[in-house]
């Protein structure tokens, strides 16, 4: 056998595998925020909003049979072998064996870990993948896989289909799921549903924070804080979860329907 080619990076969009000099250098959500784009984009927007619906229309396709599902985020960076892989890993073990379904965001690090615990304890483990101009593609523990143009289209998915969050260390894009979810519980655009994070060493600061600053300056409320579960193994975390998803299935909705 001759020496092995060099594997070439591969770049979805949607339906679409592109590769070597077919790979673009900016994603369609880079193009839909440009102030500065050229008119020719500007008249495409009519079949953009098709575009959208359409993933809209796929998503809620795929996920409507999903069965009760937990979101599992953290980083992409965290790397195979590290305690925090392992922990996420046993995280999506734990609740594939509560028969819970595993979404992700299909990616690498804690994604990975999760959607390979879920397929470990052989349960249903799902991807949102998401079009990255750096896109390494869906891991390969994700058994149904979605991969989205669009973060908005994306994240409703994650609320809609999940019946809580549990969120390990992560940067950006983990707050910015934590954020999400903690607003739209606040603002009563869904149902209140758990939020766990995992690790008080990382999250203890961004806790302090929120109560010091936040809370001391009238910004949140205590109940917004309340609703955030703080929790440092894999099995607290998926106990917490599978008690506080029971809890709330078993309540009584209040007279303004909460
Ligand atoms: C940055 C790297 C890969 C990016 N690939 C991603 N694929 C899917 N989902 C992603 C990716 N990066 C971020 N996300 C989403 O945000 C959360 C993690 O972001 P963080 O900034 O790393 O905390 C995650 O839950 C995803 O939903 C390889 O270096």
């Amino acid at each position: 056998m001759g020496p092995m080619a060099p594997r070439r990076r591969t770049y979805r969009k949607g339906p679409v595998m592109l590769r070597g000099p077919m790979v673009p250098t900016e994603t369609t959500d880079a193009r839909l925020l440009d102030p500065a784009q050229d008119i020719d984009w500007l008249h495409s927007d009519p079949w953009r909003v098709m575009r959208i619906q359409s993933e809209f229309v796929e998503g809620f396709g795929a996920l409507a049979e999903l069965g009760p599902a937990v979101s599992v985020f953290g980083s992409a960076r965290t790397p195979e072998g590290s305690a925090e892989y392992e922990l996420a890993e046993e995280v999506g073990r734990r609740l594939a064996e509560r028969d819970y379904a595993v979404i992700t965001g299909g990616g690498p690090g804690v994604m990975e870990a999760a959607n390979k615990g879920a397929c470990e304890a052989e349960g249903r483990s799902v991807g949102l993948g998401i079009e990255l101009p750096f896109e390494q593609g869906l891991n390969e523990w994700v058994d149904l896989g979605i991969n989205f143009r669009y973060f908005f289209a994306r994240k409703t998915m994650f609320v809609k289909y999940s019946e809580g969050f549990i969120v390990l260390p992560g940067g950006f894009g983990t707050l910015d799921e934590l954020f999400e979810a903690a607003t739209l519980v606040q603002t009563k655009k869904v149902r209140s549903f758990p939020i766990v994070l995992v690790g008080t060493r990382y999250w203890e600061g961004l806790l302090t924070w929120l109560r010091n600053s936040m809370l001391a300056d009238g910004k949140i409320g205590e109940a917004d804080l309340e609703r955030l579960h703080l929790v440092d193994t894999a099995e607290e975390a998926v106990e917490v979860m599978c008690q506080a998803i029971d809890d709330l299935r078993h309540q009584v909705p209040t007279s303004d329907g909460w």
